[in-house]
C-alpha cells in the first residue's frame, strides 16, 4: 500500500513525487531511453560545459576498444574508453530514493539523479545507509513538527528520504540496543552540514522529551524544555566561535550564552578576549630589515588589544614583537 502523503502537508511535495507526477516523468523517459534491442543509451562527456557534465547518447558502436558515443542533443560523436562507459539506467529508477538500487551506478547516473530530483526540490536522497543533501538554499516546510512526528517510530523504507529517518533510525537503535549511536555529517563548505545537524539535534531533543513516561513527563517538563533549550542552543554558541567566512558561506551566528549557564563575568571574558584577537589582528607592522625589529605602526589596535586583556601595551610590542630570541621569553604577561 503506498504511503498517504498528506500526514506531511504542505511538505508533501518536497519529500516525495506524487504518483501522477511520477507517470509523467516516466513516459518521458521511456520516450527518451527508446531504443530497446538498438544501441545503448548512454552518458557522453560535456567538456565544453563543466557544470552540466554529462549528456544523454547512444553507444553507436565501438572501433579499437574506443566506445563511439553519439549525443542526443547535438550528433556529435565522443570516443570514450569501452571500459569508462556510463550506461543509462532504465526508466524508472529516473529520480528514484535510493541510488544504491540502480542498475548502473556511475557518476553520471548519480549526478542525474540528484539533480533531477533537486529540480523538484526533493534534496533529500538516500545512497544505501547514506542520505545525500542538496543544499535548497531556502526554507522548505519539511522540517516541521508534522514531518517529525510522521517519522517518529517509522520505518525508513516506508518513508520518504529524509535526515528524519536517518536521525530517528539511529535513536530507536539506541533504545534497542542501549549503545551509543553516531552520525556523520559531511561536505563541502556551504554544504549544509551545520543546518542539518541543527536539525538532527532538534529532532532529538523533541523525540526525546516527547518520548519520557506518561506522569514523569509533566512532574519533569519545565526541566526537560530547559534541557532541550540547553541543547538546541548549544550548537549555535559553538558555532559563533569555531565558524569563519568562506568563499561559500558567511555563516556568521550571533547568539547569547546565558542558557548555556555561563556567568555574567565568564561572558564578558569571552567577548574581550574574542575583541583582543580581532584587534590584535589587526595590528599592522612598519617593514624594518629584520622580523625581530618590526614596530607596530601608529594604529591603536596594540592600544585596544592590550586594554582588553589587562596588558601593558609598550611592555606588550616590546617583549611580544620586538626581543629577539624566544618569542615568549621574559614576557610579563
Ligand atoms: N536544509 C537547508 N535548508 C535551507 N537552507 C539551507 C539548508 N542547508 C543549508 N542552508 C543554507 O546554506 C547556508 C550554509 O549552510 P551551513 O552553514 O549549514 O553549511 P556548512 O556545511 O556547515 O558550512 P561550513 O563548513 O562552512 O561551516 C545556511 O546558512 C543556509 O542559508
Amino acid at each position: 500500500m503506498s504511503l498517504d502523503l498528506s500526514i506531511f502537508q504542505d511538505a508533501a511535495q518536497y519529500l516525495r513525487m506524487s504518483e501522477e507526477k511520477k507517470m509523467e516523468i516516466m513516459a518521458k523517459q521511456i520516450a527518451l531511453a527508446k531504443t530497446i534491442g538498438g544501441p545503448k543509451p548512454v552518458w557522453v562527456p560535456t567538456p565544453e560545459d563543466p557544470d552540466l557534465g554529462y549528456t544523454r547518447g547512444l553507444w553507436s558502436e565501438t572501433k579499437a576498444g574506443m566506445a563511439q558515443l553519439v549525443r542526443d542533443d547535438n550528433g556529435e560523436t565522443y570516443a570514450v574508453k569501452e571500459d569508462d562507459v556510463m550506461e543509462c539506467n532504465p526508466p524508472k529508477y529516473h529520480q528514484c530514493e535510493d541510488m544504491a538500487n540502480l542498475t548502473y551506478l556511475n557518476e553520471a547516473s548519480v549526478l542525474d539523479v540528484l539533480r533531477s530530483r533537486y529540480t523538484e526540490f526533493l534534496i533529500y536522497t538516500y545512497s544505501g545507509l547514506f542520505c545525500v543533501t542538496v543544499n535548497p538554499y531556502k526554507m522548505l516546510p519539511v522540517y516541521a513538527m508534522y514531518c517529525i512526528d510522521a517519522y517518529r517510530g517509522r520505518k525508513r523504507n516506508e518513508m520518504p528520504p529524509h535526515l528524519y529517518a536517518v536521525a530517528d533510525t539511529a535513536y530507536q537503535q539506541m533504545l534497542t540496543y542501549r549503545e551509543n549511536q553516531s552520525m556523520l555529517i559531511t561536505g563541502e563548505s556551504g554544504a549544509g552540514k551545520t543546518v542539518n545537524t541543527k536539525k538532527v539535534i532538534q529532532y532529538f531533543a523533541l523525540v526525546a522529551a516527547a518520548g519520557a513516561p506518561a506522569g514523569k513527563a509533566n512532574a519533569k517538563s519545565a526541566k526537560d524544555m530547559s534541557l532541550e533549550d540547553k541543547i538546541v542552543s548549544a550548537n549555535p554558541a559553538l558555532e559563533a566561535f569555531g565558524n569563519a567566512k568562506t568563499t561559500r558561506n558567511d555563516n556568521s551566528s550571533r547568539f547569547a550564552f546565558h542558557i548555556l549557564g555561563f556567568s555574567e563575568e565568564q561572558i564578558d571574558g569571552i567577548w574581550k578576549i574574542s575583541a583582543a584577537i580581532l584587534h590584535h589582528m589587526n595590528m599592522e607592522f612598519r617593514n624594518k630589515q629584520r622580523e625581530e625589529q618590526a614596530e607596530a605602526d601608529g594604529t591603536d589596535n596594540a592600544d585596544k588589544c592590550c586594554f582588553l586583556l589587562g596588558l601593558n601595551s609598550s611592555e606588550f610590542l616590546k617583549y611580544i614583537y620586538r626581543q629577539p630570541g624566544p618569542l615568549l621569553q621574559g614576557c610579563p604577561c
